[in-house]
């Protein structure tokens, strides 16, 4: 599960404003969509380089994602936005994060203005942490470690390359949103090292789950975090705005991702029944659904009482998938 830690990183937007307690550092950058097992590798060697040098860890990453700003048509959706992604780094250990905001002038920049004015002027860096593909930084795309290492040279700071992460496939966010469109979230976990996350607001839906037997909270239409393809699954359900010691905070469910066809629906709804709890009054909540494992695909049933049959079954299977996996 995910355990958020309260959180004393320091976090700003400009380099050149970075807080005095947090110069000279060790430093990394990138994107770190999802913040997944590679990404952890890089983070862990920034921790260690810091800790081996006594001085703070700073990660700076970018927002908007910078395909976002040059390529909006292909841009893909994120695996861990906004909040999610700092609350993330946030939670590895780290003592600083700069989320600088990215802009089409800021990646205009030269590879060697970027390292220098962010890193060498802004951070004051003693060591740079990178993965070993670190390339396409800065106008023309034409940065890469080769450059990083010659601008540490140059200016007297270490460079730190991570070897490429992964078992049988380099780990990556494009992997990841790769098997969560596939439903294939057992996959995904495997490379964030954590089930999938999606969060948002609790709305109304059609208030028939109710008179099923099974009510469901609905997820708002602009949940945050890649919706995994159409299916049931099995997963967790955190109820973010309870304190973490609250009994109901985290509770097993049975999750429908799909336009409800057996009712004829168009609308593509996450929701969640959360197993045994017909209690519940969840709307306005703020909540976050883990996606641990696939059941089935979303089916157009000829009958309510052949759905009723088939959710009663992922329910079992739900259940029995979930007891004892905390
Ligand atoms: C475990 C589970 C499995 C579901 N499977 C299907 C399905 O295969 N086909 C389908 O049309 N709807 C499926 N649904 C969605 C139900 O149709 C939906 O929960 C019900 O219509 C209530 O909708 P409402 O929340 O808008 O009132 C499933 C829901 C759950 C909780
Ligand atoms: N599997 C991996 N092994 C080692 N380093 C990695 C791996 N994945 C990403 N990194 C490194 O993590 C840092 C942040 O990566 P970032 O998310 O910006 O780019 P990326 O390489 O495109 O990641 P991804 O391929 O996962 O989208 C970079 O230094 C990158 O090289």
């Amino acid at each position: 599960m995910l355990g958020f830690r309260v959180s004393l990183v320091l976090r700003w937007t400009d380099p050149a404003e970075t807080p005095a307690t947090l110069r000279p550092c060790v430093a990394t950058f990138g994107n770190f969509d999802g913040v997944h097992r590679g990404h952890r590798v890089v983070i862990d060697t920034l921790l260690a380089e810091a800790a081996r040098r006594a001085l703070p860890a700073v990660i700076v990453t970018f927002d908007p994602h910078p395909v976002q700003v040059l390529h909006p048509e292909r841009a893909p959706e994120l695996i861990s936005p906004g909040t999610l992604h700092e609350e993330l780094l946030e939670a590895t250990g780290i003592d600083g994060l700069c989320v600088v905001p990215f802009t089409t002038a800021y990646a205009q920049q030269l590879p060697e203005d970027y390292i220098v004015s962010t890193f060498v002027e802004g951070l004051g860096v003693a060591a740079l942490v990178v993965g070993a593909d670190t390339k396409g930084f800065g106008r023309g795309y034409t940065g890469d470690v080769e450059l990083i290492r010659d601008l540490g040279a140059a200016h007297g700071f270490d460079v730190v390359v991570v070897a490429d992460q992964g078992e049988g496939m380099r780990w990556s966010s494009t992997a990841v949103r790769e098997r969560l469109r596939d439903g294939d979230v057992e996959g995904a976990a495997e490379i964030l090292g954590r089930p999938h996350r999606v969060v948002g607001t609790i709305v109304h839906g059609f208030h028939r789950g109710r008179e099923l037997g099974y009510p469901t909270a609905n997820l708002e239409r602009r949940s945050r975090g890649v919706v995994p393809a159409d299916g049931v699954y099995a997963g967790w359900f955190t109820r973010l705005d309870l304190p973490a010691e609250h009994p109901d905070r985290v509770l097993p469910a049975a999750i429908s991702v799909g336009t409800n066809p057996t009712f004829d629906g168009t609308q593509r709804t996450v929701e969640a029944y959360c197993l045994d709890r017909t209690d519940l009054d969840l709307y306005g909540e703020e909540v976050a659904v883990d996606f641990v494992v696939h059941l089935r695909p979303t089916l157009k049933f000829d009958s309510i009482d052949e759905l009723l049959v088939a959710m009663a079954r992922d329910v079992d299977q739900a259940r029995d998938i979930l007891s004892g996996a905390r």
